[in-house]
């Protein structure tokens, strides 16, 4: 039996599996087993808690972070990044009496993109995720519809498109993954479509927001593909710094970004424990 917490950001929801002293034979075919919502617990990804030391991929990191974020897919693929799994993730940690969410600086976390840190406050993780590289021009197409977008990267790949008005967001059918340019995109991309949204309080941007995600299909929120929105939107506004409300179908994240970094940050909650029979999946 495989013993595992469910959680979730803002809807992007994650099997939890502790494995401090990377005991465990997690294989791709085991995490789309769990990720499976009718045969399996169900999720969009799979994150291992193990040691960074204990990881080849965390080891780097062992002397500043004690824990390595190992992030899967929902079809076995690693990525590199998970805005929202680095924040179900610490809210884990700290649950669990991992980590001290007193530390100056914040809880590291050590991850295929290098480490982050994150400070939580309440029902709210904050992530500093360092800025997100807005580098390239490219596109998406889906059936007829292709769509002029901007190439971001979070550590993990994004396309951010911007739909024309008469495309309304809610139209979209993400149910296959919006085709893309491999050259620009040879690792595969999480694709983006984005509408402007109301003004806000609090913010400077509002920006609405659907999202494919490579390996996982459409989610209801993507910290990863927030974090790249807003840095477009910021822009494509004409500034450098500024906060962006990301409206998502599963919530809101926040964007903040300052001269030095971009914050992501939003709730981040764990909802069940259970353990799962291997063998039956
Ligand atoms: N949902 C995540 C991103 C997960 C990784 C992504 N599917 C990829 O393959 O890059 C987030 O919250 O950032």
């Amino acid at each position: 039996m495989l013993a595992f917490t469910k959680g979730h950001g803002t809807g992007n929801d994650f099997v939890v599996l502790a494995d401090p002293d990377g005991q465990l034979d997690l294989t791709p075919g085991l995490v789309a087993a769990l990720c499976d919502r009718r045969r399996g617990i169900g999720a969009d990804g799979v994150l291992r808690v193990i040691r960074a030391a204990k990881h080849p991929e965390g080891a780097g990191l062992a002397g500043e972070a004690e824990w390595f974020m190992d992030y899967w897919n929902a079809d076995g693929s690693f990525a590199e990044m998970c805005g929202n799994g680095v924040r179900v993730f610490v809210r884990y940690l700290l649950t669990h009496g991992l980590a001290d969410g007193s530390a100056a600086g914040g809880v590291p976390v050590a991850t295929r993109a290098g480490l982050v840190r994150a400070v939580a406050d309440g029902d709210t993780i904050a992530v500093d995720m360092g800025t997100p590289r807005v580098y390239d021009a490219s596109t998406a197409t889906m059936g007829p519809l292709t769509v002029p977008g901007t190439a971001v990267d979070c550590g993990n790949p994004h396309l951010v498109c911007a739909l024309p008005a008469a495309v309304p967001l809610e139209s979209l059918d993400l149910h296959t993954a919006p085709a893309h340019d491999a050259a620009v995109f040879p690792a595969g991309v999480n694709v983006e479509f984005t509408t402007p949204g109301e003004p806000v309080d609090g913010a400077d941007l509002h920006v609405r927001m659907r999202v494919h995600e490579r390996g996982s299909g459409e989610t209801l929120s993507c910290g990863t593909g927030a974090l790249a929105v807003g840095a477009v939107a910021l822009r494509d506004a004409g500034r450098a710094t500024g906060v962006v409300a990301v409206d998502l179908p599963g919530g809101r994240l926040t964007v903040t970004v300052d001269e030095r970094t971009a914050w992501l940050s939003g709730p981040a909650v764990l909802v069940a424990t259970g353990t799962v029979d291997r063998a039956a999946l």
